[in-house]
């Protein structure tokens, strides 16, 4: 322990030398004299660095050590030995690391040595940190040692390092798991950047977990083509995103964006609320053929022919000629505006054979001229004209005629009925727009234009997404891979995937493999069961999860006052450790945050996840991806009949328990969970 300690008080001191350092080159770059331009972008990156190094948690330097076996064909009879760290930590840059970076190709083996495959390791040691600490070396308070070379070696799950990592009570943010990632995770984590993978994760497999270091391994790994590229994680709603966004900075990484589908598509404030028949609709990929048709009902055969004047000539092109023109580009498939650049193109040309074949070579300015007179524009504007996404989905949602002829054989006319405006605005500009109308214009926008994509898109809770919003996706990774992560148990969307072949094609990745991760390290297994049995009623074709954890307590208590059960629940369960949520129907919660504030506690919303806060009361439909030591379920059964699939999200609830789940109920309990 004392060398040890010693060695963590060397890194600390490089560590600080390398802040200093960055915040010196800082200052040092900006003398930089000569070329202005280079002088700045440089002064930019040493700004951002040190920005990166000193906006960086300080945490332990490393979790764990690895030692080789001897080599003898090396002649070297010292133990290769490496520190693993969230981070490299070195003396000065040449110098060989104190601490390896966790994502590095050796520290492959920290995860995946074995007693059954040592991969030449002799020893592996794990640290043990008192919980908050920042790296001091009185903090370090214990040291694991499994020699892989000994015959008795045991599993790494075995550990007890390992297991009171997982086991440690919940409060605040999500944290990374750097330091105890399981083999399976580690290959899902380390796949190839332009493999698309899909995790079929049970609750608390470590899905998320997964997704964000794999999209730091991603940027360690790939950072010139990641940085240009971009990288994108995807989650379910705002309270998640809070929840997860400290977990990528603790691995190093602060400028990576966290969005809500919503938020990716975003082009106007939401001002109107579909009913739901509208929105379903609205959600489909039906709907992607109406869009489609509604966008290019606008390209039409010229009915006459046209003339340019040049000069003393005039050239004529033909209507037919110019229909086959139009007809030619679009079936190209090419985008709108680049169909309408092509047509413009093309009509030139026709114009220049003419000119060339009766009076000579034709410069580039001449047919510049050409693509912009009055004749050609005016072809352009009745043949192809130029499309803005809003008016193409306000004139298909407020006129009936367009609507009709848009979506016949797709929808019949009850759905458009259901998909009409009842008040079309006055123009498009003065539009009332709904969230899913954001994906309509989306869906245009996208066929009018291809938008930017990103080299990598992780995407969590991809169970819950529809048709519609996996294309909006799918458009921005046309060129790049993602990672989809999700539980089909947990699908409560009325348009969720039925299975992940369906929505891996509706993402455009049909090929990407799905993996299974059936061990799950947050449910206990006397929490387990229930939720095993919830699964079966629902019937999805999910593997069964596997708890890793034998401790966990289940209580189900029929009550007569429900306020009143729950303040003694919540107060019994601050007599013990960790973070507490009282879960109910999103009815409900307001009346029961109430009773709870009337007894003396100080309760955190939806909007306070994250925080330290000790107690939650929160909806049940936002608890999806979250995790507290104990759950308080009140009332299932009205959790259950507040939507069309409430017997996924009592799933979901009932497994967000870390340690404790007292379910608390007037009403009989529903049936898969009465036992
Ligand atoms: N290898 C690991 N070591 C320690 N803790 C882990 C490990 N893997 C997962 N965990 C912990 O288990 C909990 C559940 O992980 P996570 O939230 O990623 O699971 P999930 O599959 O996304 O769950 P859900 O489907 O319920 O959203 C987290 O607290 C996470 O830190």
């Amino acid at each position: 322990m004392a060398q040890e300690r010693a060695y963590v008080a060397t890194c600390r001191e490089a560590m600080t030398r390398q802040v200093d350092g960055a915040r010196h080159q800082v200052v040092a770059g900006e003398d930089v004299s000569g070329d202005g331009a280079g002088a700045e972008v440089l002064g930019r990156y040493l700004r951002t660095r040190a920005r990166r190094m000193a906006e960086e948690p300080d945490g332990p330097p490393f979790f764990g050590r690895l030692d080789f076996a001897d080599s003898e064909e090396a002649g070297d009879h010292r133990r290769q030995r490496y520190y693993v760290g969230r981070r490299r930590v070195s003396e000065h840059p040449a110098a060989p690391p104190l601490v390896i970076d966790w994502r590095a190709p050796v520290s492959r083996t920290y995860y995946q040595a074995s007693a059954r495959d040592p991969r030449g390791v002799a020893a592996r040691r794990r640290f043990g940190w008192a919980p908050g600490s920042h790296g001091a070396p009185e903090d370090l308070t214990g040291l694991e040692d499994e020699h892989l070379d000994r015959a008795a070696a045991h599993d790494s799950a075995a550990s007890a390092i390992v297991a009171a990592e997982i086991e440690r009570p919940r409060l605040g943010p999500m944290r990374d798991i750097a330091a105890t990632i399981q083999p399976e995770q580690d290959d899902l984590v380390r796949g190839e950047l332009n493999e698309s993978v899909c995790v079929q994760g049970a609750p608390g497999s470590g899905k998320t977990a997964v997704g964000l270091h794999r999209a730091a391994y991603l940027l360690y790994t790939f950072p010139e083509r990641l940085r240009r590229g971009g990288l994108l994680i995807i989650g379910p709603n705002r309270t998640f995103l809070r929840y997860i966004s400290e977990v990528l900075p603790s691995l190093g990484e602060v400028d990576i964006a966290q969005l809500t589908v919503e938020d990716v598509v975003a082009r106007h404030p939401v001002r109107r609320v579909d009913p739901e028949e509208a929105a379903v609709l609205k959600h489909s990929d039906r709907m992607a053929t109406v869009l489609e048709r509604a966008l290019y009902a606008r390209v039409a055969h010229p009915v006459e022919s046209i003339a340019v004047t040049d000069g003393s000539y005039r050239w004529r092109v033909d209507s037919s000629e110019l229909a086959r023109v139009i007809d030619e580009v679009r079936a190209t498939g090419v985008p709108y505006a680049v169909g309408r650049e092509h047509v413009r193109t093309r009509v030139v040309a026709l114009i220049q054979q003419q000119a060339e074949r009766r009076a000579g070579p034709r410069s580039v300015t001449w047919a510049r001229r050409t693509g912009r007179s009055k004749p050609v524009a005016a072809l352009l504007e009745a043949a192809w004209p130029v499309a803005r996404p809003e008016e193409v989905v306000a004139r298909l949602l407020s006129d009936p005629a367009a609507l009709e002829a848009a979506a016949d054989g797709v929808f019949d006319a009850g759905e458009q009925r259901a998909l009409l405006w009842a008040e079309p605005p006055r123009s498009e500009r003065s539009a009332a727009w709904s969230v899913a109308d954001m994906l309509l214009l989306d869906e245009v926008a996208g066929l009018v234009e291809r938008p930017d994509g990103y080299g990598h898109v992780v995407v969590d809770e991809a169970q819950d997404l529809s048709p519609m919003q996996c294309r909006a996706i799918a458009r921005r990774s046309a060129f790049g891979s993602l990672t989809v992560l999700g539980d089909l148990a947990q699908a409560t969307a009325p348009w969720a995937a039925g299975s992940w072949r369906e929505q891996l094609e509706h993402l455009g990745k049909a090929r990407a493999t799905v993996v299974p991760l059936t061990t799950g390290f947050r449910v206990p297994a006397a929490v387990m069961e229930p939720a095993n049995r919830l699964v079966r009623a629902l019937g999805v074709d999910v593997p069964p999860a596997r708890s890793l954890r034998h401790d966990g307590e289940l209580t189900v208590s029929a009550v007569d006052d429900l306020a009143g059960a729950t303040v003694a629940a919540v107060r019994a369960a601050l007599d013990r450790e960790g973070s507490i949520a009282v879960i109910a129907a999103d009815g409900a919660v307001a009346a029961l945050a109430q009773a709870l504030r009337a007894a003396g506690f100080e309760t955190a919303t939806a909007e306070e996840v994250g925080t330290a806060k000790r107690v939650s009361v929160l909806p049940a439909t936002v608890v999806k991806g979250l995790e507290y030591d104990h759950v308080v379920v009140v009332e299932p059964a009205a959790i259950v009949e507040s939507e069309r699939r409430g017997l996924h999200r009592l799933y979901v609830v009932v497994t967000r328990a870390v340690s404790r789940l007292d379910v608390l109920h007037t009403r009989p309990l529903p049936e898969p969970l009465a036992g």
